[in-house]
């Protein structure tokens, strides 16, 4: 559904000297340096897939999506969204792409919602049938109604942005770009937006692709991530398998027996090195090792060797805590199984 090849995009940076003599020489001589902020990024997303798009603040997520959505060029390389270069076909291109995008609104500031829907419904010639179906879904989840006639530059952040994501899938798209779609929204909100987007997937097949600083947005509604640093993919896969890249995993046990969990737990970290001990609130020993220099089973084995467990669990690594190393590693850890990187072929997302 959506490839993209060796995608660049750089920006010219005019330097400006300070003083009116600085701005009166850059007239004649402009000095300039290029920002790279998209570096040959490859990637898959097939049909029906629900990716979340992944990267630190200036990592080059705006920029990508700005060139999948046809609103800027590519300096080299290309994409195809539902098999249309969207930049060189706008026309074409917006049919099947709809997107949320910060602060660019799709809604007309001086009119009321219901009317701004209306205006898109003749923009994209949208069939009665889909237009009504389309309306009741959202009355049904977003509560579309209650924001009456107001027009759209008087509603709050959050009125907004149930307007906008409704108005981003009120044309079927193959495709849906949400930046950020919860912002603003309070908890029962988030709710419905995130139920509405995992509807239309399931029904419609909708591909999605979902940029959130929201950890609790991927968790809702992704089954794959792709993340980027410094402009870069560094890691595509499954959810699951980002998970199982988590640096460091933990074990959770009680035990029978005299000993207090606070002995256990130093006996353990003299025992192993490598890992540290706890005990939770409950008075449950924790340990936490590194998961590139010890396996689940080496600790797990040890152990039940040396206690008589009556109660253990390994929690899931949480998709924070992944995310934030592998930001803070800057792409230089192994990838995932369903590889990283960025050489060679465009890789697969699902
Ligand atoms: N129009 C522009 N002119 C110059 N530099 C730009 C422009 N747009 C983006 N950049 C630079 O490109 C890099 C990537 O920016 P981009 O907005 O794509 O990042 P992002 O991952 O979306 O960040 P955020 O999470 O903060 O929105 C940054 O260094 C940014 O300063």
């Amino acid at each position: 559904m959506i490839v993209a090849e060796e995608l660049v995009k750089e920006f010219r940076l005019y330097e400006r000297r300070p003083g009116l003599l600085g701005s009166l020489s850059t007239l004649f001589t402009r000095r300039h340096r290029t920002v790279r902020a998209v570096d040959g990024v490859s990637f898959t997303i097939a049909e029906g897939a629900k990716v979340a798009y992944i990267g630190a603040n200036g990592a080059g997520k705006s920029t990508t999506i700005k060139m999948l959505t046809g609103i800027m060029t590519p300096t080299s390389g290309r994409c195809l969204v539902a098999g249309v270069e969207p930049y060189r076909d706008r026309r074409r291109g917006t049919r099947n792409i709809g997107v949320v995008f910060g602060q660019r609104s799709q809604l007309w500031w001086d009119l009321s919602v219901p009317d701004s829907f209306r205006i898109l419904r003749r923009v994209y010639d949208i069939p009665e049938a889909v237009y009504r179906r389309n309306l009741s879904l959202y009355r049904e989840l977003l509560d579309i109604d209650a924001l009456g006639t107001t027009p759209v530059r008087q509603l709050s952040l959050g009125q907004r942005m149930r307007a906008e994501v409704a108005a981003s899938l009120l044309h079927d798209p193959a495709v849906v770009f949400l930046d950020e779609p919860t912002i603003g929204l309070d908890m029962l909100l988030k709710e419905a937006v995130r139920a509405l987007v995992n509807r239309v997937n399931r029904e419609l097949g909708t591909t999605v692709v979902l940029t959130s600083h929201d950890i609790s947005d991927i968790a809702a509604i992704c089954d794959h991530a792709l993340v980027v640093d410094r402009g870069r993919v560094i890691h595509q896969g499954t959810l699951t398998e980002l998970l199982r890249t988590a640096e460091q995993r933990s074990v959770l046990f009680d035990h029978r027996g005299d000993t207090p969990p606070e002995q256990t737990a130093r006996e353990i970290a003299q025992a192993l090195a490598d890992v540290t001990t706890s005990v939770t609130p409950e008075g449950r020993v924790r340990v936490d090792y590194p998961s590139d220099r010890l396996t689940s089973r080496q600790v797990l084995a040890f152990l039940l060797e040396r206690f008589d467990i009556t109660d253990c669990y390994a929690p899931e690594p949480d998709l924070e805590t992944v995310i934030r190393d592998i930001y803070s590693s800057g792409g230089t850890r192994g990838g995932a199984p369903g590889g990283s990187g960025r050489a060679g072929a465009p890789e697969a997302v699902a």
